[in-house]
């Protein structure tokens, strides 16, 4: 049992009141959190986005990648559906942490693109692990999710630990011309389907 269940309270945001639901990783004392919105128990698909910290993007309105974006439009999406969840993961820089995600920029200022990046710092291109997100699922009774992603690895990471992925919903936002590279290379190199 890697993750516990600790607490959950309400979190008021712009678009719906969310709850919020806090865990706590055993191997790493990673928080992680899921918020959710409505009846998410009742076994009807949950519209769901597990989305990868990126302290950047998410919180200080960096251009360089597509996350707040994507955050911010999740959460719209689920507050007009009125139900849905969010895994928000603390797996920042694609797992490899913040100061590491730092160096990399500072490789990709220099010309490299971000998987190239990573890997001269002897990382993989995605070094994350969403086995967590099993049990956070099932804390919260959800088995069947409508998926707002771009990444079929993300997909596959799901159904392969048993979770019923019933739809791929894409979630293209955030287009800009400091992250058209980055963009890029997703598409290229780590297989984002960025053209539906
Ligand atoms: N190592 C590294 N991580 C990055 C970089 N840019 C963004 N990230 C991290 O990438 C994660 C988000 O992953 P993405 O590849 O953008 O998207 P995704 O989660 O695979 O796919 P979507 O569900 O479509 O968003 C976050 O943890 C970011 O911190 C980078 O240049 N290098
Ligand atoms: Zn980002």
């Amino acid at each position: 049992m890697p993750v516990r269940y600790i607490e959950s309270s309400k979190l008021p945001t712009q678009w719906a009141v969310f709850e919020m639901h806090g865990f706590e990783d055993i191997d790493n004392n990673k928080e992680h959190i899921v918020l959710s919105l409505g009846d998410i128990a009742d076994g009807e698909p949950v519209l769901a986005r597990v989305h990868s910290e990126c302290l950047t993007g998410d919180a200080l309105f960096s251009l360089r990648c597509d996350c707040g974006s994507q955050l911010q439009a999740a959460m719209q999406a689920i507050a007009k559906e009125g139900r849905g969840a969010i895994l928000y993961l603390r797996q920042e820089g694609r797992g490899i942490g913040l100061l590491n995600k730092i160096k990399a920029y500072k490789l990709q200022d220099q010309g490299a693109d971000t998987v190239e990046a990573n890997e001269a710092l002897g990382f993989g291109a995605d070094m994350r692990d969403y086995s967590i997100c099993r049990e956070m699922l099932d804390h919260l009774q959800i088995g069947a999710v409508q998926l707002m992603t771009n990444n079929p690895r993300k997909v596959k990471a799901l159904q392969d630990m048993g979770i019923n992925v019933v739809k791929r919903i894409p979630l293209r936002t955030g287009e800009n011309s400091h992250n058209e590279k980055y963009l890029a290379t997703k598409a290229g190199k780590l297989g984002h389907m960025m053209d539906d």
